[in-house]
């Protein structure tokens, strides 16, 4: 059990999560909680195990391991793990959305409301047809019913539709009309899967009114998967961020979105998505820190997401067995590792100059500070003294790349953005290192590209992106499916955004075919 947070708080307890399925390992070793009356957001990139947690508290899947407690209002406390899924809702009080939309979609708005409380309504008849008809209890659960139905639809800001079918709705009322419908179940924990997903940005406002009236208003506490940023800063009060089904980070949003090991992981997903981002939460200082490495001060320590255990490139279980993920795959233990390379240098160059030396720290705060319970620490970082040793030092390796050239032939470069994984911010390192040309990383031997991946601090990623396959093809004058998604201006960073003429897009399509073999790319 989390003994930082009392069970008083805590509505819901994670300890120990562990989901596996056959060899892969889709949550390891999860331990976090939801504070009663708070907006507690799942976040982390696709596939990271966000809906496997979801799947877990809601019973759909027994756990490997570990220990899900929920903690009822009034007092009782549920081990999710061992009750039968059906039993969850009536029992522990647990309601969920999906991901998909699942409404009666020929049903009414009312009547989708009405048979959520079907339960409730079969109580009260005994299970009788007489009692359908005869006792007073029922007719009494039948009005309250549709009085708790009209409730949460004026909520939902859907009363006048009540009739309607709820497949006329537009989507973003339909995702609230699932919310309506899971809260005429009494919830106390109300898990939603990407509710905001395709919402445009007046349903998304509309969503999180109703999501704040909720906790303000009903007394449920709510835990939410949700990909759209804005939201997630917007409502949640605390942010729980997943990469390869490990916890990085654990704080207030204001917190987690400075981490870097979440820029890394989650928001770092490709540069491109980095930057839309950090543009769209408007913080300069994390795009320039971005830019220029991870602060030291901004360490795992720092973090309660240290109390998880480092990320690594293995997952542990009891029974020994350990699942190794694509060496340097997570992008939060990359920060890591550069953050304790960052500290080694900084102590040996501490112990050479061997002076009194005021300024050398022996080791970041990352080191000994363990165990803050809070990441809102990391968002004071000491900036000048973190950054310096961080990350100059692999800028000294891109000379490496056999390939460079002076200048782009013909005066003009290629919009190497066309490649995935490469923004502007790494296309600008690119040229500013002789790299201009789709054929010229098409070329890459396995040294150039180890050459620059150090350059731009990118372990394996390179290979795991395959520019140089993507290279090759558009070298050759032929399309991706990304570089159809630059060229149409769908890619939020591109310099070639909001234009649709390919020859924005810089485009070769006179580009020779590449003569040199495969390159580095597996
Ligand atoms: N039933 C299953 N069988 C096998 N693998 C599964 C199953 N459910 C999930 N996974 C795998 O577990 C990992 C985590 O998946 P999960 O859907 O929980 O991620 P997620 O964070 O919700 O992703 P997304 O944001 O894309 O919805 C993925 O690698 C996924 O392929």
């Amino acid at each position: 059990m989390n003994a930082s947070t009392p069970m008083s708080e805590a509505i819901l307890q994670v300890d120990h999560l562990s989901m596996k399925f056959g060899g892969l390992v889709a949550i390891g070793d999860l331990s976090f909680a939801a504070r009663r009356g708070e907006i507690t957001a799942l976040i982390g990139p696709n596939g990271a195990g966000k809906t496997t947690v979801f799947n877990c508290i809601t019973g759909f899947y027994k756990p490997s391991e570990g220990m899900i407690t929920l903690n009822r209002n009034d007092g009782t406390s549920y081990l999710l793990e061992r009750l039968p899924n059906h039993e969850i809702p009536a029992r522990a009080k647990v309601a969920r959305t999906f991901q998909n939309i699942r409404l009666f979609s020929g049903m009414t708005l009312l009547e989708n409301l009405l048979v959520a409380q079907h339960n409730k309504l079969m109580k009260a008849s005994g299970y009788t047809i007489l009692g359908l008809f005869g006792f007073s209890g029922y007719r009494k659960a039948s009005a309250e019913s549709v009085e708790l139905a009209k409730h949460w639809l004026e909520k939902a800001d859907l009363v006048d539709r009540a009739d309607d079918p709820a497949g006329d709705l537009p989507y973003g009322a339909q995702r609230r009309l699932e919310i309506a419908r899971a809260m005429c179940t009494g919830p106390e924990l109300l898990c939603l899967d990407e509710p905001a997903a395709g919402l445009n940005p007046k349903e998304s406002a509309a969503l999180n009114e109703l999501l704040i009236d909720i906790k303000k208003t009903s007394g449920t506490s709510i835990l939410l998967i949700e990909h759209d940023m804005s939201v997630v800063m917007q409502i949640s009060d605390h942010v729980v961020v997943l990469e390869y089904g490990r916890k990085i980070s654990d704080g207030s949003p204001q917190s987690v979105r400075t981490d870097p090991r979440v820029i890394a992981a989650y928001l770092g997903v490709d540069d491109e998505e980095v930057e839309a981002v950090l543009t769209e939460v408007g913080d300069e200082d994390v795009i320039e820190q971005l830019d220029t490495g991870p602060d030291a001060a901004h360490g795992p320590g720092t973090s309660s997401s240290y109390l998880a255990g480092p990320v690594t490139d293995t997952v542990g279980h009891s029974s020994g067995e350990r699942v190794t993920v694509a060496r340097g795959a997570s992008k939060a233990g990359q920060v890591d590792a550069r953050s304790l390379a960052a500290a080694n240098k900084a102590t040996s160059l501490a112990a050479e100059k061997s002076a009194p030396a005021a300024k050398a720290k022996p080791a970041p705060k990352a080191a000994s500070k363990a165990t803050t319970g809070t990441a809102a620490k990391s968002t004071a970082p000491a900036k000048p003294a973190a950054k310096a040793p961080v990350a100059k030092a692999p800028a000294a390796t891109a000379g490496g790349i056999s390939n460079r050239l002076a200048a782009p032939r013909g005066g003009k470069a290629d919009n190497l953005t066309r490649i995935k994984g490469i923004g502007t911010v790494n296309e600008k390192k690119l040229n500013d290192h002789g790299i201009f040309h789709f054929d010229q990383i098409g070329a890459w031997k396995k040294a150039d590209v180890e050459a620059a991946e150090a350059y731009l601090a990118f372990d394996g990623r390179i290979a795991r992106e395959e520019w140089v396959k993507q290279a090759k093809l558009l070298g050759q004058g032929k399309d991706t499916e990304f570089s159809r998604r630059v060229d149409a201006g769908k890619v939020a960073t591109s310099h070639t955004s909001g234009k649709t003429a390919n020859a924005a897009s810089g485009k070769t399509a006179a580009a020779k075919p590449v003569a040199g073999k495969r390159g580095g790319g597996k």
